[in-house]
Order: structure tokens, then C-alpha cells, then sequence
């Protein structure tokens, strides 16, 4: 049975899936040695922010198939260091949506109303009203940063609270910001106008110390800002001198550039700074809903299924899989088939999508084609995530073609590939949407389902040929179980495709290249 190690605090609704298909081990505050010292006993390891997953624990997993990350940010993880091991990485991504929009609209209001602070002083026994007078976020200015989905969720909120919004995010359009009541802006027009700055972007090299000194100086001195996204977007020790200053007006944060939070001089700030444990996501809800979309998932992968939100593997989204899960079968397959008929070393690999498949969405089907090219080298260890690196590291160049006109099946896929030892060729296609056949080798017309063993030889089109490799594979007791010839012209060149039902025997194929009017002959396993 596999074995699952869950590192941090996770539903137990995610538990009781995992314990469906796998023994699960939960061991929460491992150090991160300890954590090397077990985790090669693991098939999947599920976390939430609280363990880091470094290179070095991804290097001692030996046994690893998945990581799941039950919420949004895989920050924590080093995904290059698990896609090049061919470990998938999944997350849910929209588990936690509400959560963490709700922590940031908490955040503008209980800043803007001194709640922790009054509540504080209250239960210490004080009655001061005159400290707490607080704001109105009606008819402010709220500037969403990253308007993907939890800034469209704050942004909607906000709206219906009175607020102005403006909104930076270069990856998103006029019209979708128009459409959440948002105007699309420049980041310095919204430092410079924004009463409140909520930051709902990933951590990246360039969102790193986004906000610093010289963006905070572009700020009105009594803007607010809201950090529920990622520690390290804002350079702290810059935030809490700007504050100090009183160059802007305060911040709510809940994520920081190193947790849990230690030494910082946010601690010491008044009532204009509120400091929450990253609990964006800690809702009932949300840990219910992160749970079981990632325990579904590691479910999934252990039982040899595709993960649907897996950030590893490029352009695979649950409706993409739905879609073109048969073809990307028939892409293994034939990806596979023809790299056993170039042998050797595969230098480049041509993938024309022909038919329906010319408007379809190519990289699933690339990367399925490369993981079956290069199963005879690599064996289990070449899967979905790794295949189109392990094929870059090799020097296999990739060329991407299309040709709609061609409609002899509703969709078919054709794959040749250039090695040291010449060139070759397959296309196939989808019989009643999930049969796979060949439909031409090597340039040859034919229509064969490809089976487990196969052998193939390139010969003369002459009377008697069919008769003596019959006869031939007989002697060695090998058995026939279909066979196909194809032609393009009466006596000349041929294609015999031959499903067989053993692996054929050591030394035949020198046998049969001997035969009169055999040219080549092949031998593939699928
Ligand atoms: N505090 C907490 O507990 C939680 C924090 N998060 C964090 O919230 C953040 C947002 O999450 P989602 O909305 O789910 O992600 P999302 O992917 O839906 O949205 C992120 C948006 O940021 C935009 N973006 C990327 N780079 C940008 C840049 N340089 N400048 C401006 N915009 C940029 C993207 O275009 C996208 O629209 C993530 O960092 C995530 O890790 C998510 C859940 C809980
Ligand atoms: O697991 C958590 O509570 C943190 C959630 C989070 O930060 C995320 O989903 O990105």
C-alpha cells in the first residue's frame, strides 16, 4: 500500500481520502532534518504553508509521486527541483478563495475602525472612546493589486461598500476589470491615489520588496495597506519606518517575509499596524475544501490518474484533460512506436496535428508524445511533468506543425522522428473516440490497432514474401496474431505491420532481414 506523510495541520476530511488508497502518517513540526531522515519512505507528502519543501527533501524522497499543497501559494515548494525529479505538484486553487478575501476585507475594516486595539483596551478593563476614532471606507479609494481571485472577490465586496476601486495587473484585461467595477491602472497612479492598497499577487522575483521605500514615498501619508497575499511582497523594516515617519498611515498584515513572524519592529507599532498569524485561509470552510480537493488529488495520482490542478504540468486543466485525454494516449502510443523505430538517438521530433486536432491545444499532446518517445530510455521515470524537460536536457528539438485539411479521420496525429540512425514516421487516429490505429507508418497506408508486441519490416511488394516470414516466425514458435500490409504502389515498396503475442525472440530479426526481398524489419514492445 502507498504511504502518504501529511506535514502540516490538514482536515481530517482530507485524511479519510488519503486513507482510502494509502496508509497516512500525520507528523506535524517536523524539523526540516527530520523530515529528510522519513521522507523517502513516502509516496506523496501533503502541507500546508508550514513546511518548507526544499531541494533536499525532495532529493531524499526517493519514493515520491506527488506533493499536494492544500491552499494556493507553492511558494514553499521547490517545484523546478520536483518537476525535474517527475514529481507532480498540486494545489487547489480556488479552496480558499472566500477565506482569504474575507481576511483582507476584515483587515481594511478592523484597521480602519481600531477593532483590536478597542477590543483590547476594553478587556483590560478601560473605557476609552476618544482613542479609537476610526475611518470610513465609504467613497475611499481601495487599489487592488492582482485582480486574479481573491482581489476580484475583495473588489466586488468593496464595491458593494461604497468604495472606488482601481486596480493594477498586467496580465488581465480593460474589460474583466470593467466587468468587477474595477479601473484598470498604472501601479504608481494607485500608490499615488489609493486610501487602502490590498496586494493579492503571487510571490515572485519581480513582486518581491514591491512595496519599499520608494514606493511607499509615492503613497498619500495616510494610505493603508493590506497584505494577505505573500511575506516579502513588502519590505518590512521600510513598511515600519515609513510608519513610524508618518509617511503613510498603516498596514494589516498576515503573511511576512519570514514565519512565523520573530525579532520585528512591526511588533512595537500602535493601533495603525495589525498583525495576524497568516490565517487567511483559516476558515472551517476553507480547510474543508482545501483538504479534500488535494487528498482527491494525491488519491488520484497514486492510483495512476491525472491530478486536475497539478502546477507542474503546463496546459493540463481538468476540461483540457477531459477533452484530449484519448489523444494524448494516442500520442503516447505513437510517440513511443516511432521512437523505437528510430532507435538510436532522437535529435528531432516533428508533431503535425492534423484534422480537428489542428485547433486544439498542443502542449498536453507534446508533452504525452515526449513522455512516450523517450519511455524506452527513461522506463517509469519519465512522466507527464518531466517529459519535455528530460527531452530539452537530451537535445531533442521539438517542431510543432498543423495542418487542417487533412480529414481522413476526425482528428489524426503524425510524428516523425530524426535520429542518428535516419527517419521515420507514424500517424494515428481515434476510432470511435478512444481506439487507437495506426494509420500509416513510415509514409505506408495502413490501418492497424497497435498491440504489445509488434513487428514491423519494410520489404518488396512480390508473391511468396508474406509466405516466408510466416514461415520463418513459425520455426521460432512465434504466433501471428494479426497482420497488414501497406502499399502505395502494386509491387514496390511495402509496410507489413504484425501483431504478435510474445516478445520476439533474440537473433529473428537478423533472420528475417536475410529473407529475399525484406529490406529492414523492426521490433517494438508498446
Ligand atoms: N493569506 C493566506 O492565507 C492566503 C494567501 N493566498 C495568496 O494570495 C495570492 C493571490 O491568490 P489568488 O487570487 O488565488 O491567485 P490568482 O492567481 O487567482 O491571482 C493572482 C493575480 O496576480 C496577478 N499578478 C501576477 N503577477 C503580478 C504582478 N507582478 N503585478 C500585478 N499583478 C500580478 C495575476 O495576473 C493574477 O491575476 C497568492 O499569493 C496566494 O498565495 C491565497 C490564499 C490564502
Ligand atoms: O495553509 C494555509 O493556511 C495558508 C494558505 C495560503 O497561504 C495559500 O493558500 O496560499
Amino acid at each position: 500500500m502507498s504511504k502518504v506523510l501529511v506535514s502540516d495541520s490538514i482536515d481530517q476530511a482530507g485524511i479519510d481520502i488519503l486513507s482510502q488508497v494509502a496508509t497516512v502518517d500525520v507528523k506535524l513540526g517536523l524539523k526540516p532534518a527530520e523530515l529528510i531522515a522519513i521522507i523517502g519512505e513516502y509516496d506523496a507528502l501533503m502541507i500546508r504553508s508550514g513546511t518548507r519543501v526544499t531541494q533536499e527533501i525532495i532529493d531524499a524522497g526517493t519514493q515520491l509521486k506527488i506533493i499536494g499543497r492544500a491552499g494556493v501559494g507553492v511558494d514553499n515548494v521547490d517545484v523546478p527541483a520536483a518537476t525535474r525529479r517527475g514529481i507532480v505538484v498540486v494545489n487547489s486553487p480556488e479552496g480558499n478563495t472566500i477565506a482569504a478575501a474575507e481576511h483582507a476585507l476584515a483587515m481594511i475594516l478592523a484597521l480602519s475602525r481600531h477593532i483590536p486595539d478597542a477590543n483590547a483596551s476594553v478587556k483590560r478593563g478601560a473605557w476609552d472612546r476618544n482613542s479609537f476614532v476610526g475611518a470610513e471606507v465609504y467613497k475611499k479609494t481601495l487599489g487592488v493589486v492582482g485582480l486574479g481571485k481573491i482581489g476580484s472577490h475583495v473588489a466586488a465586496v468593496a464595491k458593494t461598500m461604497g468604495m472606488k476601486l482601481l486596480a493594477y495587473d498586467p496580465f488581465i484585461s480593460t474589460e474583466r476589470a470593467e466587468q468587477i467595477g474595477c479601473q484598470l491602472v498604472e501601479l504608481d497612479l494607485l500608490f499615488q491615489q489609493a486610501d487602502y492598497i490590498t496586494l493579492h499577487i503571487p510571490k515572485t522575483p519581480e513582486t518581491t520588496h514591491l512595496i519599499n521605500a520608494t514606493t511607499l514615498a509615492k503613497m498619500k501619508p495616510t494610505a493603508r495597506i493590506i497584505n494577505c497575499a505573500r511575506g516579502g511582497i513588502i519590505d518590512e523594516v521600510a513598511l515600519a519606518a515609513a510608519i513610524k515617519a508618518g509617511k503613510i498611515g498603516g498596514a494589516a498584515l498576515d503573511v511576512f517575509e519570514s514565519e512565523p513572524l520573530g525579532e520585528s519592529e512591526l511588533r512595537s507599532l500602535g493601533k495603525e499596524v495589525i498583525l495576524t498569524p497568516h490565517l487567511g485561509a483559516s476558515t472551517t470552510e476553507a480547510q474543508v475544501n482545501v483538504a479534500i480537493d488535494v487528498a482527491e488529488q494525491i488519491r488520484d495520482v497514486l492510483l495512476g490518474l491525472p491530478a486536475r490542478s497539478a502546477v507542474n504540468i503546463p496546459g493540463l486543466g481538468p476540461d483540457v484533460l477531459e477533452e484530449l485525454k484519448p489523444y494524448m494516449q494516442l500520442a503516447e502510443t505513437l510517440g513511443n512506436l516511432v521512437g523505437q523505430l528510430a532507435g538510436g538517438r532522437v535529435e528531432v521530433l516533428n508533431i503535425r496535428l492534423q484534422g480537428e486536432l489542428a485547433t486544439n491545444k498542443s502542449q498536453p499532446l507534446i508533452v504525452a508524445a515526449l513522455k512516450g518517445l523517450l519511455y524506452q530510455a527513461l522506463r517509469e521515470r519519465v512522466n507527464y511533468v518531466n517529459a519535455s524537460i528530460e527531452a530539452k536536457e537530451r537535445g531533442i528539438r521539438v517542431i510543432e506543425t498543423r495542418d487542417a485539411s487533412i480529414r481522413d479521420y476526425a482528428g489524426t496525429l503524425h510524428l516523425e522522428a530524426t535520429g542518428t540512425l535516419g527517419t521515420h514516421s507514424v500517424t494515428g487516429a481515434l476510432l470511435g473516440e478512444r481506439e487507437i490505429h495506426l494509420t500509416d507508418v513510415d509514409g505506408f497506408p495502413i490501418n492497424v490497432p497497435p498491440s504489445k508486441y509488434m513487428l514491423f519490416t519494410l520489404h518488396r511488394d512480390m508473391p511468396g514474401i508474406i509466405g516466408k516470414l510466416g514461415s520463418l516466425l513459425g520455426s521460432f514458435n512465434v504466433n501471428i496474431a494479426s497482420m497488414q500490409v501497406g502499399r502505395k504502389i502494386v509491387r514496390g515498396d511495402a509496410v507489413m505491420a504484425l501483431s504478435i503475442d510474445d516478445p520476439l525472440p533474440e537473433g529473428i530479426l537478423d533472420e528475417i532481414i536475410k529473407v529475399p526481398g525484406i529490406r529492414d524489419a523492426y521490433t517494438v514492445t508498446l
